[in-house]
């Protein structure tokens, strides 16, 4: 059995809050140097690599003095927002070190279901990697209540799985991975190496969170690997205390629990767009245009597009059709209807022109379409 982390080009990392603040005792800037370490490592693999980190409520609660972390959801929101100083200082310090810029995103359960904003935190994202910015992901706890909450990071790094489209989830924590039971209640636990993501019978041996500082446990990874398989990325829970663990995934080492996807990216991706969104509009493609997305994949741009049919918002998803009306692709919009009404059969030096602004310069971006 080999790392499915050799063979991944674009990893999200998540680490929990008890590997970050040294179980509650405050920032653990050793392991915060590793980990940049060992992510600035991968990245001169040429690997893309975003992280998503705890800890803010932990570390915020030993700045402001408090010995237990407190129930009142406010109270939780200010210590958040205290300790995610710390947090991004501590990221930025620790991978300036190696050349590397990093950036703050905080983002919430709602951000990504709605459609304009699911598009502009990809977009940013995707900027940010091009750009080798190492992206730092934390909730964004001051402004989301119980109900909106994701409750836990580690659904956090599945969405950002699913939303960046990455090959891996490393879950990093303070156990070496997944066992049958929860180790430290039952030392008999077996240690589990490889399962399907979503097999049931993962659920029933995962328990709560272990110690204070924690919120999810096992359970939350083992439905976030569900979720991030979704999207057909791998999930490998293992430990963050370990040596070298990212290099050492990354040169193929079988550390952890590897909890498999069943479907490809480009499947699970085609599944989404014919399934879960309704068309919104339809865009009428030249017959160049047409050719280009039909047999290159290429991205759409506005001076392909001879008519616009239907009222969509950017985000929205569109058909594209040839001019015998038969689609040919379908797509996120990076513009409304009304804009690409503007700007269609114009080149895209004329947008920014015609707008007053520019988003983007395709209206749909070949990372945003499946062609059918
Ligand atoms: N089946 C299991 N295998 C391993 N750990 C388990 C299991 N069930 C529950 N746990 C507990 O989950 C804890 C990790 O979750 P959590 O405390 O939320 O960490 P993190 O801060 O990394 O998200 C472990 O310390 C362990 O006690
Ligand atoms: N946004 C919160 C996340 C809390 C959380 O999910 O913690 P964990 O279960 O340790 O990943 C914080 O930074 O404290």
């Amino acid at each position: 059995m080999q790392s499915l982390i050799h063979t991944a080009d674009r990893i999200v990392v998540k680490v929990g809050s008890s590997l970050v603040t040294n179980d509650g005792k405050g920032l653990d800037l050793a392991a915060l140097a590793r980990w940049a370490a060992e992510i600035a490592e991968l990245k001169r693999r040429g690997k893309e690599v975003v992280l998503v980190s705890s800890g803010a409520i932990a570390e915020g609660c030993q700045r402001l003095g408090w010995a237990t972390r407190p129930k009142a959801v406010h109270e939780l929101q200010a210590a958040a927002a205290v300790g995610q100083m710390g947090l991004c200082e501590a990221y930025e310090q620790a991978f300036r070190r190696h050349g590397l810029q990093t950036a703050q995103i905080l983002l919430t359960h709602e951000d990504l279901a709605d459609r304009t904003r699911y598009l502009n935190a990809r977009t940013t994202l995707s900027t940010l990697m091009a750009l080798n910015v190492v992206p730092i992901i934390n909730e964004n706890d001051t402004v989301v209540t119980a109900e909106i909450r994701f409750g836990d990071n580690d659904t956090l790094g599945a969405l950002v799985t699913n939303l960046i489209e990455a090959d891996a989830l490393v879950i990093l924590t303070d156990q070496q991975g997944l066992y049958s039971a929860d180790p430290r209640k039952n030392p008999d636990a077996v240690f589990i190496h490889e399962a399907n993501a979503g097999d049931a019978a993962l659920e029933e041996m995962a328990g709560g969170a272990g110690s204070s500082i924690g919120t999810g446990g096992m359970l939350t990874k083992i439905l976030a690997a569900k979720r991030a398989a979704r999207s057909g990325a791998a999930t490998i829970i293992a430990c963050g205390r370990e040596h070298d663990v990212l290099s050492r995934l990354a040169d193929g080492e079988a550390i952890g629990t590897q909890l498999l996807a069943t479907t490809t990216r480009m499947a699970a991706r085609k599944q989404w767009l014919a399934d879960h969104l309704q068309l919104a509009g339809k865009l009428v493609l030249d017959a160049g245009a047409a050719q280009a997305v039909r047999e290159r994949g290429t991205s759409l741009l506005p001076i392909g597009v001879r008519a616009v049919d239907g009222a969509f918002l950017r985000g929205d998803v569109v058909a594209c059709i040839d001019s015998d009306g038969i689609e040919v692709a379908r797509g996120l919009a990076n513009y409304s209807s009304d804009e690409a009404r503007l700007i269609m059969r114009r080149p895209t030096r004329e947008i920014e022109q015609v707008l007053g602004y520019l988003v983007e310069p395709e209206l749909i971006h070949r990372d945003n379409m499946v062609t059918l």
